[in-house]
């Protein structure tokens, strides 16, 4: 028998992605009640078909093939990785997409979890069919949060619809290494699926409209497509696609603008995403797309979202993480996570009104100054910050060094280690803007430049930060110096 239950919380939690979670944890912690609406598995696509399985299969392929490249472990290593043993480890990853315990952190939390499918139905209400089959009218006291996630946007390409293709889901979860897999998008989330199968053992065909890595700086995008290359994979770039046909083996086979064509068992489209906005009742409360545009959220750097009804008097309405769409990336979230439970508590509490200081907790300051991303191939790529095209685009006088990655902690890293790195200084402060790292092993060098930016360190001190010896971070020491130091 079904029930209409009535209930109400300081705050209502749209989805329980990490951004969600982490937005539910604060509130908590700032003294107030939440609920969390989760339609699918508590942690959300970053634990189950996202980070942590890619991760997870990406990882024994890079930790191979470092062994491989230094002389004395190659010998001892296999050639090919034991394909079996990485999906098992990748399940391990993903705790066989079971949510148990992180059900069991949001009860231990104190945070309500209820199971189903959630929508706003006008200011500070939102109405959830329950997986238990019961529906459930919640109200905020205070605030309600839209972190929802985002969908994978389908490029308009000729015969897609009625072909049976992978997102990032099918692939993270994939039991059986196809022979053959074809992917569409040169993005980050294609080409580290495209090394993770290819090092699998799939023969591997990426097909972009545009560069590999296109939005990163072009040498350190090419280390990896040289990485890709090296690993087998046929890289079509800047190529367009005309349509997809299935053909009677249950093969698929693209037609690339120019001619040609690229045959596989499987194809993978990860041509981007978008907010995943639709049917959470946003248009009840006055939020509806532009004609003939999707809809995207604007906030302020709490995360309240601008406009929406009786939200500018009295603000109730957040959004973060991917839902927000500023930023897609699960650190990121996370952070406007922390920033905005911390403002709704704060602003329930009358410790603040109006907007946040930049800089200040309840304030993602941060994503304009410093977003880092890594690129977990094999070699890495590792940025944050700025390019010196952005800088100038904001009105900034920058300047970049550049420099291959040669010091004596590369040399002792790997036989014939290839790496790049590139400093953008803001020529008015001398601060650093931005970093750039790729090759073997530099993800972890990625810390030091954001805490570098954030903290705006003079590069005349910076001076003072000496790297150890032998370690690959000695780059710095020589970014510094070919910048005049
Ligand atoms: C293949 C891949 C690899 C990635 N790797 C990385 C990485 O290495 N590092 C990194 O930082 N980022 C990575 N990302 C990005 C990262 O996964 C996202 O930025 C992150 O998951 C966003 O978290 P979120 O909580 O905003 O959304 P999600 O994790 O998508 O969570 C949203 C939740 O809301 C629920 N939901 C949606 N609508 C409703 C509704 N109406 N009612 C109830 N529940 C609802 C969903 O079921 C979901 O659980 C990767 C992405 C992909 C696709
Ligand atoms: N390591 C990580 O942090 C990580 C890994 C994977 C994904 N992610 C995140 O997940 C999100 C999704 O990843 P993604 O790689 O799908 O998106 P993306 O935006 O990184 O790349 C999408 C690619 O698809 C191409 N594209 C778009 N429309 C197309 C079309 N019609 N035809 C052909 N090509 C087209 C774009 O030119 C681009 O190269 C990103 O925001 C990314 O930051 C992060």
């Amino acid at each position: 028998m079904t029930a209409q239950l009535e209930r109400e919380f300081d705050v209502i939690v749209i989805g329980a992605g990490a951004v969600g979670e982490n937005v539910a944890d604060r509130v908590v912690q700032g003294g107030l009640t939440a609920v969390l609406v989760e339609a699918e598995l508590v942690g959300g696509e970053c634990s189950y078909w996202a980070c942590m399985p890619s991760k997870a299969l990406l990882r024994p392929g890079t930790a191979l093939h470092g062994a491989q490249a230094v002389s004395g472990a190659a010998e001892a290593v296999t050639l090919t990785l034991d394909s079996a043993a990485v999906l098992k480890r990748r399940d391990y990853f993903t705790s066989n997409w079971q949510d148990d315990s992180q059900v069991k952190w949001v009860e231990d939390t104190g945070i309500e979890l209820i199971r189903g499918h959630g929508w706003i139905t006008g200011p500070r209400k939102v109405e959830v069919a329950g997986l238990d089959g019961n529906s459930y009218a919640l109200t905020a006291r205070q605030a309600v949060v839209v972190a929802t996630g985002s969908t994978p946007t389908a490029p308009p390409l000729e015969g897609l619809a009625e072909v049976d293709y992978w997102t990032t889901r099918e692939a993270t979860a994939v039991s059986e290494i196809p022979d053959r897999l074809a992917v569409l998008g040169g993005g980050v989330a294609g080409t580290e699926l495209a090394q993770a199968f290819a090092r699998l053992g799939a023969s591997v065909t990426l097909v972009a409209r545009g560069a590999l890595l296109g939005a990163f700086p072009e040498e350190a995008a090419a280390l990896v497509a040289a990485g890709l290359r090296a690993d087998g994979i046929a890289l079509k770039l800047r190529t367009g696609t005309e349509r997809v046909r299935e053909n009677d083996d249950g093969s698929l086979t693209l037609e690339l603008a120019g001619g040609g064509t690229v045959t596989a068992d499987k194809l993978l489209v990860t041509t981007g995403r978008h907010p995943a906005l639709e049917g959470i009742g946003l248009e009840r409360v006055g939020l509806a797309a532009a004609e003939g545009k999707e809809l995207r959220l604007s906030t302020d750097s709490t995360g309240l979202v601008l406009g929406g009804t009786g939200n500018d008097a009295d603000p109730w309405l957040y959004a973060a993480g991917d839902a927000a769409g500023n930023v897609m990336l699960t650190h990121q979230g996370k952070y406007e996570a922390r920033a905005t439970g911390d403002a709704i508590a704060a602003r329930a509490k009358g410790e603040l009104s109006g907007g946040a200081a930049p800089w200040s907790r309840y304030a993602r300051t941060a994503n304009d100054h410093a977003i880092p991303n890594v690129v977990f191939t094999d070699p890495e790529l590792a940025n944050v910050g700025r390019t010196v095209q952005q800088a100038e685009r904001a009105g900034l006088r920058a300047s970049s060094v550049e420099l291959p990655i040669q010091v004596a902690g590369s040399s002792l890293h790997a036989e014939r280690y290839e790496g790049w790195a590139q400093l953008v200084v803001d020529e008015d402060r001398r601060v650093l803007l931005g970093a750039t790292f790729a090759g073997p092993d530099v993800a972890e060098l990625l810390h030091a430049a954001t805490i570098a930016i954030v903290g705006e360190v003079p590069l005349d001190r910076l001076w003072h930060a000496v790297p150890s010896y032998p370690t690959i971070s000695e780059v710095w020491l020589r970014l510094l110096e070919e910048y005049g130091l």
